[in-house]
């Protein structure tokens, strides 16, 4: 093993001294050396994206800097880690020193870089290829498609590759617009007879970023002007970056030939975050705007908001907005108070928590006493997270009253048992056949 460890040390240090703080963040210290046997040295990184760029990029050097270190030549194997051991939530920013970032085209967002996006289990792919298109642009990916649901950080990764590369070289010409803007853009060069300044402007860009293409305009040769412009492009082998809610051939006003292109490059999707991810954009987000805030009051906020990063932003400025009115520091009761209308949705009206333990308790044949009580067997850990998920779905009840009416537990509690139901509900047929009949029984109750 000690000699595993000093190989990696050393192969770390030479990655260090030649890599850019967010490549390093990336690339390496996301890849775990695992054996070295018979001259296998055996890596482990997250996904199939990591494993490319490694074959691709970094094996050859691994074995040069292993032969410069020992002598031996070295034969480096890259495997995928497997769900379980994966070592999600990265913090960007802790480990990469900040880049000097030079102020880029006015449209972007200042704020959208590398360096304030945090990794999670949702995001990682799309960062890894967002990461790679701006150190390798026009070559590796190309067109990159990134999609999934609002308030992700399609926006954010696309802007984020635009900054990284002016950031390596400031000469280059960047554009970014929605779909919306290139059809205004069109249409106003049309009834302004400057077709040629448009095109001007749109192909002797070195990236072109074009955001929520779901949207493009299905009439007046909008999409014809958009495949010449992409084929320009591509053809100078320039950078496309685009974002969409949805694959490319899911998008019904889609030409057939856009679509068909959409897909040369490479698609990634971007999952919801989930709740170690979330408590940790809450925590740079706080830090960032110097907001002062403990961690059970994000973790708290955390587990209010999860299927939108933009929303879990709002809530900690409504908090923080909250704390300022009452003049009170930021607690996890405080957070109660101030989302509480957040909670009030359209939920069954008067169900109580009482009910949903009752049929619980019923269906899997175990006391109330127990979903209420501590005990760690799993007949009674699984329905009692259950009683605890379909709490803070079908009833208004706050994470704090949940965990109270289920014998005096910590929020933390009932968010942990929510988060794990959630995730289990995806793979599990049975269970989710299982919470499908408590839920109609308690709908259906007389
Ligand atoms: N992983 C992350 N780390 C830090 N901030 C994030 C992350 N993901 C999203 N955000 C933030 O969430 C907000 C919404 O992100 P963004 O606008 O990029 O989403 P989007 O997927 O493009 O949404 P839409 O579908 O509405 O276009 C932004 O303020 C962004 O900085």
């Amino acid at each position: 093993m000690a000699a595993l460890d000093e190989l990696w040390s050393y192969i770390e240090e030479q990655f260090h001294k030649t890599m850019t703080p967010m490549s390093y963040t990336t690339w390496i210290e996301q890849a775990t050396p695992r054996s070295l046997e018979n001259n296998v040295f055996e890596v482990q990184v997250n996904d199939s994206l990591h494993k490319e760029y490694w074959d691709k990029n970094l094996v050859t050097k691994v074995i040069e800097f292993a032969y410069a270190y020992n002598g031996i030549e070295i034969n480096p194997h890259i495997s995928i880690r497997s769900d379980q051991d994966q070592d999600p939530v990265v913090s960007a920013s802790e480990a990469a020193v900040r880049a000097e970032i030079p102020r880029g085209d006015d449209r972007l967002n200042s704020r959208y870089t590398f360096e304030n996006f945090i990794i999670g289990k949702g995001n990682q792919m799309a960062h890894a290829a967002a990461l790679a298109v701006s150190e390798d642009p026009g070559t590796l990916y190309n067109p990159l498609f990134l999609y999934g649901g609002v308030g992700l950080g399609k926006t954010h990764l696309m802007q984020a590759i635009g900054h990284q590369m002016l950031a390596t070289n400031p000469d280059i010409l960047i554009k970014y617009v929605t779909s919306e803007d290139f059809t205004n853009d069109f249409i106003n060069s049309i009834r302004n007879n400057d077709g040629e300044r448009f095109r001007n402007e749109y192909r002797n860009v070195d990236l072109l970023m074009v955001d929520d293409v779901q949207f493009f305009d299905a009439k007046v040769g909008t999409q014809e002007e958009f495949f010449h412009t992409f084929n320009a492009l591509f053809d100078k082998k320039k950078q496309i970056v685009l974002t969409s809610d949805r694959l490319p051939n899911e998008i019904p006003t889609l030409e057939e030939r856009l679509s068909s292109r959409f897909k040369w490059g490479l698609s990634v999707d971007i999952n919801p975050p989930d709740l170690e991810t979330r408590i940790a954009i809450l925590r740079s987000k706080a830090d960032n705007e110097n907001i002062s805030a403990p961690d059970d009051a994000l973790t708290y906020i955390a587990g209010q908001v999860d299927s939108n990063v933009r929303e879990l932003e709002g809530a900690l400025l409504r908090v923080k907005a909250f704390a300022a009115l009452k003049h009170a520091a930021i607690t996890s009761s405080l957070a109660a108070d101030a989302l509480k209308s957040l909670t009030v949705a359209k939920k069954d009206n008067g169900l109580s928590i009482r009910q949903i333990q009752d049929s619980v308790a019923r269906y899997y044949q175990v006391e109330v006493s127990d979903l209420l009580g501590r005990k760690r067997v799993k007949q009674i850990v699984m329905p009692r997270q259950i009683a605890m998920y379909l709490a803070r779905e079908m009833t208004d009840s706050s994470l704090p009253k949940i965990g109270k009416e289920f014998g005096g537990k910590d929020h933390t509690t009932v968010i942990h048992a929510y988060e794990k139901i959630e995730t289990m509900l995806k793979t599990d047929k049975d269970l989710k056949n299982e919470v499908a009949d408590i839920r109609n029984q308690l709908k259906n109750r007389g």
